[in-house]
C-alpha cells in the first residue's frame, strides 16, 4: 500500500487529538521511529505553556520591553519574546529529540546537549512582537530538518542551511481569539485547535487548501512609496478592483486569514529594508511550506521562497505569499523592475 492510499484511509474525524493524528501518521510511514513524532508534542507542549502566559500577560507583568537591549536583529525585545525563547529552547532540550536549534533571539547556534538527536528546529518564538501590548492576534513559527551532520556530533551552520526544500516539517501557533496549531509534515496541511478545558490541540481543520484567488491583501501601506515600481502597480490595480485592505501587523495573523479566506500577503524589500525586513529560515521557509502544501505559492519576486539558497542564520528576504492565481498577477508584473 502506498503513502497516499495510507493517508488516504487515514482520512482522520474531526475532533482527533494532535497526539492521535501523529501517531497514525507516524505508522503511515514505515521508516517513521518517533522521534519527529515526539518533537511535534513538545513543541505543542511549550505552545500550551505560553499560551496560557500570553493570556495573562497583563496580569503577570510580562508585557513591555524586556531592557535587555536588541536582540540580532537590532530590535527591541520584549519580554514575551524572551519568555516564549526560553519555553522553547526548554521544552526542546528537555524532549531529548533535537540537537540544536536556532532563534530570531539568538545570534548563534543553541546545542541543547542531545548531540545524539537526529532534528534541527529554526523558530520564532514569537511573531508579531508589536502587537504583543495591545492584545492583538500573534504567533510562534517553526520549521525543522533532519540534521546532515553525523549522529553524535555538534550540529553546525550546515544544518540550518539545507534549504526550503528539505524541511520535514513547519508550522506556526496562532494565539488569537483561539489558539491554533498550523502544521505541514509535507502531505497537506492540517489544523488544530486548542481546547482549554481539556488542555488538548483538537483537529478542527483537516486538509486545509488555500483558495485560488482572494479579495484580500495585506501589506504596511506605510511603506508603500519604497515599495519596487511593479508592486506599486499590483497594489494600486488591487484598489481599482475595491480588493480589501487588512494588515494585523502579525505575519502569522495576516497569513492565517489569507490561507481561510484566499488572499496575499506582502512584505516588499524598501530601501531602509534593502533585502525586506522578514528572515528566511524561521519566517519565510516554514510560512512558504505551509503555502505551496495548502495549493497556494510564495516567493520573493525572483524566485519560490523554497528554492532560494540560505547563506546565514538570520538573513532576510522580501515574502510575497498567498492565493497562487494573486501571486502569479503579481509576478505577471515583472517585479525586477
Ligand atoms: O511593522 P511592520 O514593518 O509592518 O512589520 C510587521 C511584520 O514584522 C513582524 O512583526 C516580524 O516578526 P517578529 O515580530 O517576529 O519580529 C511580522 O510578524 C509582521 O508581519
Ligand atoms: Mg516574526
Ligand atoms: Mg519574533
Amino acid at each position: 500500500m502506498n503513502v497516499q492510499t495510507a493517508l488516504a484511509n487515514l482520512a482522520l474525524p474531526v475532533g482527533t487529538t494532535l497526539d492521535r493524528y501523529i501517531m497514525q501518521r507516524q505508522t503511515a510511514f514505515p521508516y517513521a521511529t518517533g522521534e519527529l513524532s515526539q518533537l511535534l508534542r513538545d513543541m505543542a507542549l511549550a505552545s500550551k505553556i505560553i499560551n496560557r502566559e500570553i493570556n495573562r500577560a497583563g496580569l503577570m507583568d510580562i508585557t513591555g520591553s524586556a531592557g535587555s537591549g536588541n536582540n540580532v536583529q537590532g530590535e527591541t525585545q520584549q519580554k514575551l519574546d524572551v519568555v516564549a525563547n526560553i519555553r522553547f529552547i526548554r521544552a526542546l532540550k528537555n524532549g531529548g529529540e533535537v540537537c540544536a536549534l536556532i532563534s530570531e533571539e539568538d545570534e548563534d547556534i543553541i546545542h541543547t546537549g542531545n548531540d545524539n538527536a537526529k532534528y534541527v528546529v529554526a523558530i520564532d518564538p514569537l511573531d508579531g512582537s508589536s502587537n504583543i501590548d495591545v492584545n492583538v492576534s500573534i504567533g510562534t513559527i517553526f520549521s525543522i530538518y533532519r540534521r546532515i551532520t553525523p549522529v553524535g556530533s555538534k550540529a553546525t551552520l550546515a544544518d540550518f542551511l539545507q534549504g526550503g526544500d528539505q524541511q520535514v516539517a513547519a508550522g506556526y501557533i496562532l494565539y488569537g481569539s483561539s489558539t491554533i496549531l498550523v502544521l505541514t509534515t509535507g502531505e497537506g496541511v492540517s489544523g488544530f485547535t486548542y481546547d482549554n478545558s481539556l488542555g488538548e490541540y483538537i483537529l478542527s481543520h483537516p486538509n486545509l487548501r488555500q483558495p485560488r484567488a482572494g479579495q484580500i491583501f495585506s501589506c504596511n501601506d506605510g511603506n508603500e512609496a519604497d515599495y519596487p515600481i511593479p508592486v506599486q502597480a499590483y497594489l494600486r490595480q488591487c484598489k481599482q478592483q475595491r480588493l480589501t485592505g487588512r494588515y494585523i501587523g502579525s505575519l502569522v495573523a495576516d497569513f492565517h486569514r489569507n490561507l481561510i479566506k484566499g488572499g496575499i500577503y506582502l512584505y516588499p524589500q524598501t530601501a531602509r529594508l534593502p533585502e525586506g525586513k522578514l528572515r528566511l529560515l524561521y519566517e519565510c521557509y516554514p510560512m512558504a511550506f505551509i503555502a505551496e502544501q495548502a495549493g497556494g505559492r510564495a516567493c520573493n519576486g525572483e524566485q519560490r521562497i523554497l528554492a532560494i539558497a540560505p547563506t546565514s542564520l538570520h538573513q532576510r528576504s522580501p515574502l510575497f505569499i498567498g492565493s497562487s492565481d494573486m501571486i502569479n498577477q503579481l509576478n505577471g508584473m515583472s517585479l525586477n523592475g
